[in-house]
């Protein structure tokens, strides 16, 4: 698991390690770390360090100081290195110092564009953990000139770190080099930082608030058939999912809960013909009520949201086992929250709306607090709840969360919703945690988009046929 803290916990982790460190040590450490990246993105882009033009934003605190320690440090590897200066009389002066004797320049606001223009890496250290609200207006002029490169310092200026949300103009980075510890704007805003490394400057922290699974926390989660197991020991998963006129549902779900582990798979529905055309392994039924034993359900999909789908729905909840409901099925609970009186508040129930979903479900949408959004109906529901959008969050109603971070936004396609259930599951079938299982699904199902899509459109059926790639690519890691 990598652990991701809030500003708050990581300025007083902060607070604890200066006052034990000699004075602009730590501040030093980073800007070290930094410098060695700028160099590695001017040797990647321009086949070279020595000689190249490298231009520093530097606003008024620490994160500024940073940039400018960083330029002292790249100037003894030849580097030009030009400093604008947003507040020059509040300017970092140990930095700002250091910059001066090692030969950098210190550029005007009014002649900062051209200085960006020529640039051939543009660090970005306009504001760091301390930022509040967008952007400021002579902060965000300067960004329209950036064309090289950006590096940004502890996080892309413009960015919420707390959240990731971005209002108004904000930095785009190639690369975010933060210190110490990942922060929520790392996992929740991929567009915005680019690749994130991280720079050790000694912090030491305790529990998380935020968490992001590992490839190996997913290949050890995922459960893999044993000498002893047969198709019922490894979990049954029954899918009450797609409607005669649209089965596609069905099928998208009952194949990702085929796909993704090797029990047994049950469908009931009025799809049950056209699935068993395309999954012959499912055992298919016309409805819910003959469909024999399960050890959990993913319902919803293309149920419809009329009484017929809320009898499903109710029927499901009342088996005594972890449900997934889905689309149709979070909209039913929207509406009719008595429907989960049949739930026995002992079997997990795991909640997978879209915003949209979402706002029916609280009342409101989620707002620029994702994870906090998340929390709010984990809590509501007393349910496990995944929040889809570009970026995943998980939260139990225990208070864990965990985000998943795409690669790419490929997974944005039409029935990608219905893999993502079958998925989910058939986790919850093998009997793995509510909020471990949802996060491993959320993981294989965007790495499974990925390689589908391998830089080209694909669609929720090329998802569901990458989901044994996915899967072999996770367990390599395990072998
Ligand atoms: N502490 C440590 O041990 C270490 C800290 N480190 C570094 O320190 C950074 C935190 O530094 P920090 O706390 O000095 O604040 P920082 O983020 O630079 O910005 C504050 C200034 O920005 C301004 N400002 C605010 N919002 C704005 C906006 N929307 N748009 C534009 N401007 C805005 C605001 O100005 P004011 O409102 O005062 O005019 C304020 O003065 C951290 O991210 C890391 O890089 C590393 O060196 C490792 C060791
Ligand atoms: N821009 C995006 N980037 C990455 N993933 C996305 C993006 N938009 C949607 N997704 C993911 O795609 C899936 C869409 O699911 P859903 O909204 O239920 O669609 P559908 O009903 O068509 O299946 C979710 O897993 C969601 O997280
Ligand atoms: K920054």
């Amino acid at each position: 698991m990598q652990g991701i803290w809030t500003t708050e916990r990581i300025r007083a982790a902060e607070d604890r390690l200066l006052a034990v460190t000699p004075d602009g040590e730590l501040m030093r450490r980073a800007a070290f770390g930094l410098s060695v990246h700028a160099a590695e993105m001017l040797a990647e882009h321009t086949g070279s360090v020595s000689g190249r033009r490298v231009t520093l934003l530097v606003g008024s605190g620490n994160n500024g100081g940073d940039a400018l320690w960083a330029g002292a440090f790249l100037r003894r590897r030849n580097v030009a290195v030009s400093a604008i200066l947003l507040k020059p009389e509040r300017a970092h002066g140990p930095g700002l110092a250091a910059l001066k004797r090692s030969g950098g320049r210190v550029v005007s606001l009014e002649d900062g564009p051209q200085w960006i223009r020529r640039a051939d890496l543009v660090v970005d250290g306009i504001v760091g953990i301390s930022a509040r609200g967008p952007l400021r207006p002579d902060a965000a002029a300067l960004l329209e000139y950036v064309s090289a490169p950006v590096l940004a310092v502890d996080l892309p200026s413009g960015v919420d770190p707390d959240t990731g949300a971005v209002d108004g103009p904000a930095v785009v980075a190639d690369r975010t080099v933060t210190f110490g510890a990942l922060k929520p704007v790392h996992a929740l805003a991929p567009a915005s930082c680019g690749e994130v490394s991280l720079v050790d400057i000694g912090l030491r922290l305790s529990e998380p608030d935020l968490q992001r699974l590992d490839t190996a926390d997913v290949a050890a989660a995922w459960p893999v058939p044993g000498p002893d197991d047969d198709k019922y020991s490894q979990g049954v998963v029954g899918v009450a999912a797609g409607s005669a006129t649209y089965p596609g549902a069905a099928v998208l779900a009952a194949g990702a809960a085929v796909r993704a582990t090797s029990g047994l798979v049950r469908y009931a529905g009025h799809a049950a013909d056209v699935v068993r055309g395309h999954w012959p392994e499912v055992i298919a039924t016309g409805s819910v009520t003959d469909a024999g034993r399960v050890q959990a359900w993913v319902v919803g999909p293309g149920i419809g949201t009329g009484h017929e789908g809320r009898d499903v729905l109710r029927f499901v909840l009342g088996r005594g086992v972890p449900v997934c409901a889905d689309a149709d099925a979070t909209t039913i609970i929207a509406r009719s929250p008595d429907v989960l009186d049949a739930r026995d508040p002992d079997t997990p129930l795991v909640l997978t709306p879209h915003a949209g979903e979402f706002e029916r479900l609280m009342g409101s949408p989620p707002g620029a607090d994702r994870v906090a959004a998340a929390r709010a109906a984990a809590r509501k529901y007393d349910a496990v709840v995944l929040l889809k959008g570009h970026c995943t969050v998980v939260a139990a109603p225990d208070g864990r969360a965990l985000v998943n971070t795409p690669r790419g936004s490929w997974l944005a396609t039409a029935g990608s919703g219905d893999v993502l259930s079958g998925l989910l599951g058939a986790l919850l079938a093998s009997g793995l945690d509510p909020w471990l299982a949802a996060g491993a699904a959320a993981h294989v199902h965007s790495l499974a988009g990925s390689l589908a899509a391998d830089d080209a459109p694909t669609s929720a059926s090329g998802i569901l046929g990458a989901i044994p790639d996915a899967l072999r690519s996770v367990r390599s890691l395990t072998s």
